[in-house]
């Protein structure tokens, strides 16, 4: 834990770095990074090989992330570069406990998570919870808040939780395709008044997360508010 907490934030603006999220159904620890060369990266400094084994996963989740950015851009009829790059990786700390999420939707624009061997994240469909089992070699593929904004609901953001299992730890890596914070998001013109749809959701700000310091938890949903226009 020591080791851990030495990778605490180093600042209260940007939560790169070693950090928990309690909930109910599991306490959740993770090591946020942000992009390779970003000042706020902090890493162990016991393991050597883990920074460069980071970095190098994190560029190749950019570039899937990339694909995969195009492949929407080109299937809502979108010009390639929408501006939407922000990308963080938030792998969770080594030799975990427990690692439970409760029910949530990624705030983001797509989420990409590897898991290990162990069984926990599911989706909710029709009410009912269906276990996303891990695949080897295969990524789980989300859609956050933001993309269901901005495509106006062509694509809806995924409801899902990690269930925790006695007595096994879980590991994943998860990759956020984002906006960054203090954006305002609202349906695409040229999903909406370019064609003659009504939009589905008025304009919404990304208000940023207030972030406690030194190994404290913080909440793991940034504030989406609504703007009353
Ligand atoms: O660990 C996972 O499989 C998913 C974690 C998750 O949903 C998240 O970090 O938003
Ligand atoms: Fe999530």
């Amino acid at each position: 834990m020591e080791e851990k907490l030495k990778c605490s934030p180093i600042s209260t603006l940007n939560p790169a770095g070693y950090g928990r999220m309690d909930s109910y159904i599991g306490n959740n620890e993770r090591l946020r990074i942000d992009a390779p060369g970003s000042s706020c990266n902090v890493f162990p400094c016991s393991s050597t090989g883990y920074r460069k084994t980071m970095e190098e996963i994190f560029k190749e989740f950019e570039k899937v992330s990339e694909l995969v950015e195009s492949v929407i851009n080109d299937f809502l009829g979108l010009p390639t570069d929408k501006g939407y790059h922000d990308r963080l990786a938030l792998p969770p700390a080594t030799d975990i406990t427990s690692n439970g999420r409760d029910e949530h939707l990624d705030s983001n624009c797509i989420t990409f998570v590897l898991q290990d061997d162990v069984v926990g994240l599911e989706v909710k469909k029709d009410k009912q919870w269906i276990p996303i089992p891990p695949v080897k070699g295969s990524l789980v593929v989300n859609i956050g808040v933001i993309l269901q904004v901005l495509s106006n609901k062509r694509f809806e953001a995924a409801r899902h939780r990690v269930v925790k299992h006695r007595g096994r730890s879980r590991n994943s890596i998860v990759f956020f395709n984002g906006l960054g914070t203090n954006k305002w998001v609202e349906p695409l013109p040229e999903l909406t008044r370019e064609i003659g749809e009504a939009p589905k959701y008025r304009s919404r700000i990304r208000v940023q997360r207030v972030y406690r310091s030194k190994g404290q938890s913080s909440s793991s949903q940034p504030t989406q508010s609504r703007r009353s226009d």
